[in-house]
């Protein structure tokens, strides 16, 4: 699939919660050419010299191209360098100090004005063990859970008790962050071994040919964590389909779904017109799909979770795809409209 903007993912989470953990898990993605931003900017504090050692190393195993920026440019300095086609990276990460503010950094990303970037979502990282001494020690449970698009609870092998216990306790987690968004997925993670498709594509499956025999060993390694694996479903759809069931599709994925992306062809007065359609979390992105672009892709939807009844995830996606002959205008306005909230 073509990926024409390369997604801007931010990393949250309280003090300590192993935000450089999960990064550093990402990094060793076999094969994913991710580009970190490293730097200051106003309310985003990030801890550059922790991660820039993991970034060079990084950079020497996974074979991929892994950016560190240490200008003192903003936000979107940083992003349009990375943006770079040359660089082709498959995303962009964030790691924004543990004192940082998610919501400021999701509104940074979602207006950030550097070409071939779009938002890929917000995670948060949570210590499970702790969470009620760190992150949620007020009346509310914190904000921040507004802003996030996945929540990984992680730590939990710091969980005390018997297995019970820990159903308990990641229970009344899940009950107070659900006060604050009903919505955010949550995944269970060990040192921030979260699966890497729910983050983002990687477009080069194989070591490139004068790389070292090092990468497959990593694979090797990153097979053996124990992470909890997202499950994709995939529908086709060959023939123009209802802008209204695309729109209520995003609007309203199914249950557990945290991505969901592909290229289909809508019916309008004018026949078929292609559209590029992501969402992540609850995050939805869509723009129009140039012809030139289509070349190499499949028209079809992919739906990517943790822990989704496959069978009901398919059933919802292929009513979405179901091929109608008539323009449907009122759907072309609410397709237009996140198509401009998207720009
Ligand atoms: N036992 C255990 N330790 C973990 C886990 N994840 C991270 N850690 C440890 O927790 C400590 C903090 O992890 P970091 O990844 O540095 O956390 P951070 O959120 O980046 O921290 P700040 O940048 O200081 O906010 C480190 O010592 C990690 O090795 C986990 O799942 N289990």
């Amino acid at each position: 699939m073509a990926r024409t903007q390369i997604p801007v993912i931010g990393l949250t989470g309280y003090l300590g919660a192993g935000k450089t953990t999960l990064l550093n898990h990402l990094l060793r993605t076999p094969g994913a050419r991710i580009g970190v931003v490293v730097n200051d900017f106003g309310v985003i504090n990030v801890d550059a010299g922790l991660i820039t050692g993991q970034v060079d190393a990084a950079e020497s195993i996974a074979g991929g191209c892994v950016c560190c920026l240490d200008d003192s440019g903003g936000l979107d300095q940083a992003l349009a360098t990375l943006a770079a086609p040359r660089l082709r990276l498959d995303a962009i990460i964030i790691e924004a100090s543990g004192v940082a503010e998610p919501l400021a950094l999701a509104r940074l990303i979602r207006f950030s004005q550097a070409k071939n970037v779009r938002p890929g979502g917000l995670i948060e990282v949570v210590d499970a063990a702790n969470y009620f001494d760190t992150v949620d020690t007020h009346d509310q449970p914190p904000a921040r859970f507004e802003a996030a698009s996945l929540v990984v609870l992680n730590k939990i092998d710091l969980l005390e008790g018997s297995e019970q216990d820990h159903e308990a306790q990641l229970a009344r987690i899940a009950a107070r962050i659900a006060l604050r968004n009903g919505q955010l997925p949550l995944i269970r993670a060990r040192r921030g071994a979260i699966d890497p498709d729910l983050v983002f594509d990687v477009a080069l499956a194989e070591d490139p040919e004068d790389q070292l025999p090092l990468g497959a060993l990593l694979r090797a390694e990153h097979g053996s964590h124990t992470h909890q694996h997202a499950a994709a479903v995939t529908v086709d759809a060959p023939e123009p389909i209802s802008a209204s069931a695309l729109v209520d599709l995003l609007e309203r994925p199914p249950s557990g779904v945290y991505r969901l992306k592909g290229i289909v062809p809508v019916a309008t007065a004018r026949g078929a017109k292609w559209w590029a359609v992501n969402l992540t979390g609850r995050q939805i992105h869509v723009a129009s799909h140039r012809a030139s672009d289509r070349a190499s892709n499949q028209p079809g939807l992919v739906a990517i979770g943790v822990g989704i009844d496959e069978q009901a995830v398919r059933a919802v996606l292929e009513t979405a795809v179901q091929p109608s002959g008539a323009a449907d205008a009122a759907g072309m306005r609410r397709l237009q409209r996140h198509a401009r909230l998207s720009a």
